[in-house]
């Protein structure tokens, strides 16, 4: 297969798996929405955790929040959990890897709060972790995974699970699935504000 071939391949599996998003996928996308605005209304905030490519996607969602994603409006509380590197080594040294999300967990989710948990597997302990301790918290715990969910599904409160086994096409989504939730938590909050 030439190199353009392949190109046109890859560019096929990532928009066949988008389009192969079931209603209720996009569904619980809207509803982790209406979660996320609900939280950021009462002065909650979004925590965002994942490990490697979804580490990417954790930190660029929280940066829309901070930020802006496509209206001028008041920034809105959001971190991601391993833009640390001093807490982030330290507590992988000290207390071993999978403790890294939740041991943070425990110093920063409280009640009301929404965390998201980003493993393309579902299987990651230090997310399974952090997701389960977070409900433990009080937090509302949304999930985004591949295909099943893995251990995520039961660790969650919301399974965001994207039909695909392929971790680069997965993450495509994810970051697709996480554009329109930022869209959407924007034009929730604006409309409350009357803009
Ligand atoms: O970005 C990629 C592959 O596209 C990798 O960095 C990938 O994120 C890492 O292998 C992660 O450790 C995979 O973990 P997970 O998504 O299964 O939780
Ligand atoms: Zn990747």
């Amino acid at each position: 297969m030439s190199t353009t071939a392949q190109v046109r391949q890859e560019l096929e599996e990532s928009i066949a798996v988008k389009r192969a998003w079931s209603d209720a996928l996009c569904a619980a996308v809207a509803q982790a929405a209406e979660r996320a605005a609900a939280a950021l209304r009462a002065g909650k905030k979004l925590v965002f955790f994942g490990n490697g490519g979804s580490a990417a996607d954790a930190q660029h969602l929280a940066a829309e929040f901070l930020g802006r994603y496509r209206r001028e409006r008041a920034p809105l509380r959001a971190i991601a959990l391993h833009t640390n590197t001093s807490a982030v080594t330290a507590i992988a040294n000290d207390y071993g890897y999978d403790q890294v999300f939740v041991r943070q967990v425990e110093a920063w989710v409280e009640p009301g709060d929404v965390v998201f948990g980003i493993s393309t597997s579902g299987d990651s302990e230090g997310v399974v972790s952090a997701l389960a301790r977070a409900r433990t918290l009080g937090a509302f715990a949304v999930a985004l995974t591949g295909e099943g969910g893995g251990r995520c599904a039961s660790a969650c409160d919301l399974l965001l699970a994207v039909p695909s086994r392929a971790t680069p096409r997965i993450q495509e989504s994810h970051i697709t699935l996480g554009h329109i939730l930022c869209g959407l938590v924007e034009s929730s909050l604006s409309e409350r504000a009357g803009a």
